[in-house]
């Protein structure tokens, strides 16, 4: 799996602003879209085109157009969510895929209560959305799901990362056959007792849509 952490200054400012405890949710979630977009950049460098003839009022210009099957993205409910129209703004013809996944809090493990998306994923380039990465089972499972399915292509997109999450990722991802890259604002120095970011920014889906802010 490779590994793209965007160094960029407005991404900074953005993430420092996200990770501030008073920062209340709509403020969170205004943010969280506008770091996605941001990172939706650099995430889609590798996305297929295909050449593409348009007339301009001077005249005929060879460009590109995205090129067929569509493109997925795959929010990871709940708080994968909040990522969804970041990305879609940008990439308003991709399809969009769910998956519900939850982290048991005493156990660390992740579990599947939903999932939406198409049976036949074959030849497609997928766009995983969570924002938090911490011990890794949840995002090594979604990508292990959409990889089954046939999916060619995996970029995983999230806000931050903790290093132990990105080596288990790696460790779990090791024999995939298919191109995966993840793309982060940050990584963290590491995770603490309770398996939270840190420095972090707390509980991500708390603090999109779980608490009155
Ligand atoms: O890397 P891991 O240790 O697996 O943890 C990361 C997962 O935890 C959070 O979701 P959570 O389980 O809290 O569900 P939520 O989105 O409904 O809040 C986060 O959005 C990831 O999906
Ligand atoms: O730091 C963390 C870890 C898991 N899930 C979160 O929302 N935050
Ligand atoms: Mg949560």
């Amino acid at each position: 799996m490779d590994l793209c952490t965007v160094d960029h200054p407005l991404v900074a400012h953005k993430l420092t602003t996200l990770r501030d405890e008073r920062t209340d949710s709509p403020t969170f979630r205004r943010l969280t879209e506008e770091l996605v977009t941001l990172l939706a950049y650099e995430a889609t460098r590798e996305i297929r085109v295909t050449p593409h003839q348009v007339t301009t009022p001077v005249g005929p210009a060879v460009g590109v157009r995205l090129a067929p099957p569509r493109p997925l993205v795959v929010p990871i409910l709940r708080a994968g969510l909040g990522m969804l129209e970041g990305m879609t703004r940008l990439m308003p013809t991709a399809e969009v895929g769910f998956v519900g996944m939850v982290r048991n809090e005493e156990t660390l493990e992740p579990s599947t209560y939903a999932e939406r998306l198409p049976d036949d994923l074959s030849g497609r380039q997928c766009y995983v959305l969570d924002p938090m990465l911490a011990t890794g089972g949840t995002l090594a499972a979604a990508v292990r799901f959409l990889v089954d399915r046939g999916a060619d292509h995996i970029t995983c997109i999230c806000l931050l990362a903790a290093p132990e999450g990105i080596a288990k990722l790696q460790r779990l991802l090791d024999d995939l056959e298919v191109p995966c890259t993840l793309v982060t604002a940050a990584v963290d120095e590491r995770l603490n007792e309770r398996g939270y970011i840190v420095p972090g920014l707390g509980d991500a889906g708390d603090r999109l849509y779980g608490v009155a802010g």
